[in-house]
């Protein structure tokens, strides 16, 4: 693997580039984005970029674009080296278009890091492929036949060894033989990928069926393979095939890592990292169900920032998003890890508590309030109000609540915490309302 690194800092470049070497990598190291660019341009061919953060020339977006406008390296590999694990950035970089994030960090803990980052990479190029075979002869066979496109060819002899191969490794296809001895024919390993609940149900299946094997061969196809192809294999027609499932896997996974990053995105706040209220849509029900149906007690908390356009007008916008990203980091340190807590919108943040009878619930509110008045954000000496309702809903065992009404139930609570919130902004400020009630209304 030949890999570029764009570091400014002599230290952190040595220690990267001591870590790659050590890892096999043949390493091109460069002090300036510009330099970089130019021996791309010039012709060096790299499997992978590694840009820090911090250039002194250009910024590494700016890198990012460039490397993606050089011919050779449209679709190159280009990862973010980072000192800052902060989600936004982290998400920020991959919208910008980064292959990866990797966290700088001291060199024992970076190794393994750059180890997975490489196998990851090169498993990518090559193409890992799983040949189910009982014929020593068909394996040799097709590992000839594979040999010139460069990729790893395990082989199993039974598909149930092959199944603990799946479980253990990555592959990109799996090859089978539709006859196979043992219980588990092709057929059945086949059935067994296909029924999976993971992505590993999607993998691409090419069968390998004797000319006169109709009836088999359709089987496999209905069973969910994607291509087969008859024995005597012929290595050209194997080859094409091959690519084509690789490609289309590849496509695949790609796809779905950008939609679990768009999903990710759906409900994260860009500012702070911390959770949009559609996250409170998406689990608050199910907290509003358990509540409901053992009578246990579900406090919501409204938490909003005094005066926070003051805070704007007097600082700037820039210092008042400052303000908010400390906000939530404090309030994350406060929260349980089965709290739902979430940038409700603006300097608003609501949070949802299961299972705190009202004492400890007051007792929390005030906690949060203490942390954030005690401490300046930003450089700031801030105060937060909060309004807490405490739902106590008589047990209604077997009473299951509907999606609907769970939605209107949350709803119901979150007013019921707005109202309290808004005593508080009343009562001057600075302080924690609570109320404690045993029905909320469906809003
Ligand atoms: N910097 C920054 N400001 C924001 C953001 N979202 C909302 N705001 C500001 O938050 C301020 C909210 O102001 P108000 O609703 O008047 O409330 P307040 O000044 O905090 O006063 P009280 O809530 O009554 O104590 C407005 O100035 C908004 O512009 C944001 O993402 N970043």
């Amino acid at each position: 693997m030949r890999v570029a690194l764009v570091d400014s800092n002599g230290a952190a470049r040595a220690v990267m580039q001591g870590l790659l070497r050590s890892e096999g990598a043949e390493v091109h190291a460069f002090a300036h984005g510009e330099e970089a660019l130019q021996a791309l341009a010039d012709g060096l061919r790299v499997d992978l970029v590694l840009v820090s953060r911090h250039l002194p020339d250009m910024g590494a977006l700016e890198l990012l674009r460039r490397v993606r406008q050089t011919p050779c390296c449209a679709v190159l590999p280009v990862v973010l080296i980072t000192g800052d694990d902060a989600e936004p950035l982290r998400l920020s970089a991959l919208e910008g278009g980064f292959t990866e994030v990797l966290l700088r960090a001291a060199p024992d803990q970076l190794a393994p890091h750059l180890r997975a980052l490489l196998r990851r990479q090169i498993d990518q190029q090559r193409g890992r492929i799983l040949l189910v075979e009982d014929s020593p002869a068909m394996a040799a066979a097709t590992a000839e036949a594979l040999a010139p496109l460069g990729m790893e060819v395990e082989h199993a002899l039974r598909a149930h060894e092959a199944l603990e191969r799946l479980e253990q490794q990555a592959f990109d296809l799996v090859i089978v033989d539709v006859v196979l001895p043992g219980a588990l024919t092709g057929l059945g390993l086949l059935s067994a990928i296909r029924s999976r609940r993971d992505d590993l149900a999607e993998l691409p299946v090419l069968a390998y069926t004797g000319y006169d094997e109709r009836v088999r061969r359709v089987e496999m196809l209905r069973r969910g393979a994607n291509d087969y192809v008859t024995k005597p294999i012929d290595a050209d027609e194997l080859r094409a095939r091959v690519s084509n499932l690789v490609r289309y896997w590849r496509l695949l996974q790609q796809v779905r890592r950008q939609h679990a990053l768009m999903m990710r995105q759906a409900v994260t706040d860009a500012l702070t990292g911390l959770h949009n209220r559609y996250l409170l849509d998406e689990l608050g029900p199910r907290h509003v169900r358990r509540a409901w149906r053992g009578g246990e007690p579900l406090t919501a908390m409204m938490l909003d920032l005094d005066h926070f356009k003051d805070v704007n007008d007097q600082h700037g916008h820039d210092r008042g998003d400052q303000v908010l990203r400390e906000l939530a980091q404090r309030l994350r340190e406060q929260v349980r890890p089965e709290d739902v807590l979430v940038r409700y919108g603006g300097e608003e943040f609501a949070l949802l508590l299961p299972r705190l009878g009202p004492a400890v619930a007051e007792g929390h509110a005030e906690r949060l309030r203490q942390a954030v008045a005690q401490r300046p954000l930003a450089g700031l000496t801030l105060t937060v109000s909060i309004g807490v309702c405490v739902w106590q809903p008589a047990p209604s065992p077997g009473a299951a609540a509907s999606a609907e009404d769970a939605a209107a139930l949350l709803r119901g609570l979150l007013v019921c915490a707005d109202r309290a919130l808004y005593r508080a902004k009343g009562a001057g400020r600075n302080r924690c309302v609570v109320d404690v009630v045993d029905t909320v209304p469906r809003v």
